[in-house]
């Protein structure tokens, strides 16, 4: 048997599923994988708790469902104990961030997972700023570019539950790929399809924060920000190019009206936010997020509201359609998961090196 002792920075709607998952697996994880998962620090707005003998899952998910920081639990609680003191301070083994995506410095992501790579931690994100805004910096820091070094993994960042970047880097070896089409953001497409509904931009918006999809700024959502994002990371992590935001030419979805939706579905189609990268002369691939009509016969032409989906074209593998249902941000704690799995499986020693 072995243990894994973890830290988690942020405890919102993709934190919390991810503890409700390790706490009820914890038999299937140690019968299937004779592995155990043990909490040995948590950050969120208010601080963080720290236990090296391991966390009581239950009463963490007690005080974030009464909406109480971890700070608040009895005898663990270190209030205004921030993630990266957390990564600074605390022995373990491997590092898990879903704290707020934020373009403008990536913080407090980027310097949590810079710190945890350079300690020799791997790490799985959730959060998309550090993959944006220093995606080569981060390779750089971990296995992504030299094997050896620490892990880094973020299959949750890229359409949830959807596994876009492993398909893409691992199943499409070898492949020169193609024109790259995809819904990559739950939220716009929700709404799309309920204003198409008749629902209005508020009431369809209200529905995306209630099932937990929208992010905490919701304009990165409809604005086409949080699509962009994951073109970008689709870009560095499987089209191998590097890439930045501005490379990306982005329309968001507001100015859609009522009657480009109805056009589009009495032809059979719909109208999607669709991120699409295509490939030019001399290596260069043209990124775009924009509000784009497709008929039915596109593969992406039925996709249901609650759905997102990806089409990858490669020259030996074909095109290859993944689409995934039933949306909510637990896909992206159930991707995070499996991206430790896939940590645990390469790395048999695992170094704790945070106390350095
Ligand atoms: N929601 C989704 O469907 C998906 C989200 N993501 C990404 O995952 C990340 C988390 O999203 P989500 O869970 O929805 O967001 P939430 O707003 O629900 O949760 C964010 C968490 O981070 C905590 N937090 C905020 N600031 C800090 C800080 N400075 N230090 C430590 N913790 C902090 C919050 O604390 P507190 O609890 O005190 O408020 C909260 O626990 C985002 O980057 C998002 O882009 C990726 C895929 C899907
Ligand atoms: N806000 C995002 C959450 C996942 O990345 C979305 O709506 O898809």
């Amino acid at each position: 048997m072995r243990t894994l002792r973890f830290l988690l920075t942020g405890v919102g709607n993709v934190g919390r599923p991810l503890l409700e998952m390790i706490h009820e697996r914890a038999a299937l994880l140690r019968e299937r994988y004779r592995l155990e998962l043990r909490p040995v620090g948590l950050a969120d707005s208010g601080g963080a708790a720290v236990d090296p003998r391991g966390l009581d899952l239950g009463a963490v998910l007690e005080a974030k469902q009464a909406k109480r920081s971890v700070a608040t639990l009895p005898g663990v609680g270190r209030p205004g104990m921030g993630g990266l003191a957390l990564v600074r301070e605390v022995e373990a083994d491997l590092l898990l961030e879903s704290t707020p995506t934020n373009l403008t410095d990536a913080q407090p992501g980027l310097d949590i997972v810079r710190e945890a790579l350079r300690r020799g931690m791997p790490c799985v994100l959730a959060s998309k700023g550090p993959l944006v805004l220093a995606f080569q910096e981060l390779a750089a820091l971990s296995d992504w570019d030299t094997p050896g070094k620490p892990a880094l993994r973020f299959s949750g960042a890229v359409g949830g539950a959807m596994p876009t970047v492993n398909v893409g880097r691992r199943d499409l070896a070898l492949g020169k790929l193609g024109l790259m089409e995809g819904v990559l953001n739950s939220t716009s497409h929700l709404m799309l399809c309920r204003m198409g509904e008749g629902l209005t931009y508020e009431a369809a918006l209200k529905e995306a924060q209630e099932i937990g999809i929208a992010e905490p700024d919701p304009s990165l959502d409809v604005d086409g920000w949080d699509t962009a994002n994951k073109l970008v990371i689709l870009a560095n992590a499987v089209l191998r190019v590097p890439t930045v935001l501005k490379d990306v030419a982005v329309t968001g979805m507001r100015g859609v009206t009522r009657a480009e939706l109805d056009a589009a579905r009495a032809k059979g189609g719909q109208v999607l936010l669709l991120a699409r990268a295509e490939p030019r002369e001399g290596g260069r691939w043209e990124l775009s997020v924009r509000p784009t009509v497709v008929g039915g016969e596109h593969p992406l032409g039925r996709l249901g509201a609650r759905e997102m989906g990806l089409v990858y074209r490669s020259d030996i593998h074909g095109k290859l359609t993944l689409i995934s249902g039933e949306q909510g941000a637990w896909g992206a704690s159930a991707a995070m998961l499996r991206d430790v799995l896939d940590v645990a499986s390469q790395s048999l020693t695992l170094t704790p090196r945070a106390s350095r």
